[in-house]
């Protein structure tokens, strides 16, 4: 453990109830498949929206380091990418790899050995340590099916050497994509500049984060590319030319969860501006999860406007398609007046720390009572009290105790630094939610707002 994880962030108590308009960066899984597939694509794209956070620029980077040029620039005042694809795709040559650092973020751990191996030399992949410990093998050998040559030393995980020749045969491959939606958005996401495309057929039990998939799918299909989703477990890309385009990121809506959290848990309101009316992101099942939970939700042409005071309920759910949820779920559940039970989540094991593991038991130490189980969680809520919650370099962890602090004096969450893995500044976010007094709650649900 570095110094900097041991930094203790005291989480603040809410003193009377939120009433905030709060603006959310764009969304991670938006960004990152935009940046890859520009790479990907004959000619230039702009992104404007996109997220500027720690798995952003990690992605960035990795293209870069791929020969990609990927520059800032501004339209009508807000931040816009100008992505130019190299001729080639390179890796490293003469003796010398390129590299390539994930970090700690899924989409770029997943989403770039596909693209490696189209360059035309090795490279390198290697993260955080924990990146080590999440499931990489399943992918590995995927690639090797399709023709890539990559050397883990056996390991079937980080670090190990893609051996990029410039160009990929592809095919059909099986696999088995329990552990993660991201092996399968992976192919997709590469598969159009394989010689023979991709069809990817998922051999096992349910796959998780399917909304994920659908964002792939219909990512690729904006830039240009075929995909053939039409039987359930099996995609096809075919060989295709992507276009550079313009891309528009949406926000975050999973990094909204928080904030929405903070309304129902508080009895106030809070606005997420620019919410989409119809998206593929995860995130948009909190407008009825949390309707679930006692929130009053309701989509305006304003955003999103949650409003709390009817009580914080329990919730029994299938969480599978939107795993991402459950650590707000779960601190939303240990303040409610009833038991909840989230199943389908087994998966969350192998996400940026064992999930499930980490909230049983940083929600225990503040005397509460969760229970692991094979594939979820059973939260019974009891009277907390303050104390250390650990984040275990998990973003999603330390958003957690941020919302459980707001009931419970006394929280002190570890490395809330980790939170900029996808969503830059979040203690002054939260810090302007809890200062702001944007509207009378009486007429947020009417839309007014500001
Ligand atoms: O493709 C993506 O952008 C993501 C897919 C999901 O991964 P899993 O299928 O591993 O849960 C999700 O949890 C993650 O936050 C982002
Ligand atoms: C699982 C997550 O991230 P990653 O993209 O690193 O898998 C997450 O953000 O909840």
């Amino acid at each position: 453990m570095t110094s900097a994880e041991k930094i203790l962030w005291s989480a603040p108590s809410a003193t009377r109830p939120v009433a905030a308009d709060v603006r959310v960066p764009g969304s991670k899984s938006a960004t990152n498949r935009a940046l890859l597939l520009a790479a990907l694509s004959a000619g230039p794209s702009t992104i404007a929206g996109g997220l500027r956070a720690r798995d952003s620029v990690l992605m960035i980077d990795a293209l870069r380091e791929l020969g990609v040029a990927v520059e800032a620039g501004e339209r009508y005042a807000a931040p816009v990418w100008t992505v130019t694809p190299p001729e080639q795709l390179t890796g490293g040559d003469g003796g010398d790899v390129a590299r390539v650092d994930v970090g700690l973020a899924g989409t770029v751990m997943r989403f770039l050995p596909p693209v490696a191996a189209l360059a035309d030399g090795p490279v390198y992949f290697d993260g955080d340590p924990y990146a080590r410990a999440r499931p990489m093998g399943t992918l590995i050998q995927a690639l090797r099916d399709l023709g890539v040559r990559i050397d883990d030393g056996d390991r079937a995980a980080f670090p190990f050497l893609v051996e990029g020749t410039g160009s990929v045969p592809g095919g059909l491959v099986e696999l088995d994509a329990t552990a993660s939606s991201q092996f399968i958005s992976a192919l997709l996401l590469a598969g159009s500049r394989y010689r023979r495309g991709v069809e990817v057929r998922h051999i096992g039990g349910p796959i998780p984060s399917q909304p994920h998939i659908e964002m792939t799918v219909e990512f690729v299909r904006a830039a240009g590319g075929t995909v053939d989703d039409s039987e359930p477990g099996r995609w096809v890309v075919a060989p295709a030319t992507l276009r550079g385009r313009d891309w528009v990121i949406e926000p975050d809506l999973s990094n909204a969860a928080p904030f929405l959290a903070a309304a129902l848990i508080t009895g106030g309101t809070v606005t997420v501006a620019d919410w989409p009316a119809a998206t593929t992101q995860a995130g948009d099942a909190l407008r009825g999860l949390l309707r679930e939970m006692g929130a009053r939700v309701e989509l305006t042409t304003g955003g999103l406007t949650v409003t709390g005071g009817a009580g914080v309920h329990g919730l029994e759910a299938d969480l599978r398609d939107v795993g991402e949820l459950t650590p707000t779920l779960a601190a939303i559940a240990a303040l409610a007046d009833s038991p909840s039970r989230f199943t389908g989540i087994g998966h969350l094991r192998g996400h940026e720390t064992d999930r499930l593991a980490a909230l049983a038991r940083e929600i225990n130490g503040l005397g509460g009572d969760v229970t692991e189980e094979a594939d979820g969680l059973l939260i019974r809520p009891r009277p907390l009290h303050g104390g250390v919650f650990a984040s275990y370099a998990d973003h999603r962890m330390a958003t957690a105790g941020a919302i459980l602090g707001l009931a419970v004096p006394g929280v002190q969450v570890e490395d809330i630094a980790t939170t900029g893995k996808t969503l830059p500044d979040f203690p002054a976010m939260w810090a302007a939610m809890l200062a702001a007094d944007d509207h009378d709650p009486s007429t947020a649900s009417a839309g007014i707002v500001g």
